[in-house]
């Protein structure tokens, strides 16, 4: 394939596969008129630029190579996937889990428990794929199959977009460049389209929205939260979402999880938030370690969770209005 490759005029290349475009971009690398074969283009590259972008010829055809392998595969990759089985392992004190809880495609599922008893340690093995090699000793299947090491080895292959409390940003681009990144490293069609659709969705989610201009590196946590939940929902080739916790503060906890849980995503959603944990299908209950119970959402259950809401709502403009400097002195009326 690198002859081929070699032989391939680097326009053709560019359309094909927009990713050795961010590359050779990202090493400074100017492609010109793009007429010249990729080999040829590289033989004529000056050398100052090669030292530059830190490679040798060759090992820059390798790269460019494994670059588009790799895209293709992640694509592959990302065809749904039906259902997640969890196989029990056991708890804290070595007892034994007896669970075996199938999660499909277009569930959402809470975990609760007290602080400390093992929800985040449950999300972890689902993040790993663990196959009795964790704490615990449990065992996942995707498809009802035990998965691959190349599923389970390959960082760059996500099967599992995991949103944990704290999201740190590394790169300093604007919230537009940002998105608009990820967008063609998927491949969808329409790029800027794409990327305002997930900036829209995320200014949706959150109470101080944002502009596509600013700096990801200078959102609010809230705003953060938002962002990572619409680029899952929307963008993420991953058909498993995890989720420690969505906080109140600033996140439009309903919407969040109708937009995740609108495709055909798998959603396990760690959490203390009794509207979160009401508005999944069903919940695990984790007690020392362990899965204790799978509840159901039961209809008395989703009733209550309409009259929280309520509250929710009741509590929300009070957050809201002491946000803003007034006074609370008029009598609070309950709902019914
Ligand atoms: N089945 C188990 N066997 C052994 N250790 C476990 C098991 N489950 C959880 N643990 C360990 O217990 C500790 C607390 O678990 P974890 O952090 O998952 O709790 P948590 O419910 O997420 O807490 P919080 O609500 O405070 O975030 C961790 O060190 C975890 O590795």
């Amino acid at each position: 394939m690198s002859g081929a490759l070699e032989r391939t005029p680097l326009h053709l290349l560019l359309d094909r596969h927009p990713c050795v475009g961010d590359f050779l971009g990202a090493l400074g690398l100017d492609a010109g008129d793009g007429q010249r074969p990729l080999g040829d283009w590289l033989r004529h590259l000056p050398d100052e630029e090669l030292f530059d972008a830190g490679m040798a010829r060759e090992q820059m055809l390798a790269h460019i190579q494994r670059l588009i392998g790799e895209v293709e595969d992640m694509a592959r990759a990302s065809r749904p996937l039906r259902s997640l089985t969890l196989l029990g392992g056991r708890d804290k004190s070595g007892q034994a889990e007896n669970v075996e809880l199938e999660v499909r495609a277009g569930e959402v599922v809470c975990i609760v428990g007290p602080t400390g008893s093992g929800k985040s340690r449950l999300l972890a093995d689902i993040e790993c794929l663990a196959q009795g090699d964790t704490p615990t000793g449990r065992r996942i299947l995707l498809d009802g199959q035990p998965p691959g090491d190349e599923r389970r080895y390959a960082p760059d292959r996500k099967l599992v977009a995991q949103l944990s409390q704290n999201m740190n940003f590394v790169v300093d681009l604007s919230v537009r460049d940002f998105i608009t990144l990820h967008a063609r490293c998927r491949m969808v069609a329409d790029v800027e389209g794409m990327a305002e659709q997930v900036i829209a969705c995320a200014n949706g989610l959150t109470g101080e929205k944002f502009s596509p201009e600013v700096s990801v590196t200078q959102l609010s946590g809230g705003q953060t939260r938002a962002l990572m939940i619409a680029d899952a929902a929307l963008l993420s080739a991953s058909p498993v979402v995890l989720i420690d916790e969505i906080e109140n503060a600033g996140v439009d906890r309903k919407r969040a999880l109708r937009l995740l849980s609108g495709g055909d995503k798998i959603v396990l959603i760690s959490t203390h938030d009794p509207l979160l944990a009401l508005r999944g299908d069903r919940r695990l209950v984790i007690r020392n370690g362990g899965i204790a119970e799978v509840i159901t959402t039961g209809d008395g259950e989703r009733d209550n969770l309409e009259r929280l809401e309520t509250l929710d709502g009741l509590l929300m403009d009070v957050r809201d209005r002491l946000r803003r400097g007034l006074r609370i002195e008029d009598r609070l009326e309950w709902p019914h």
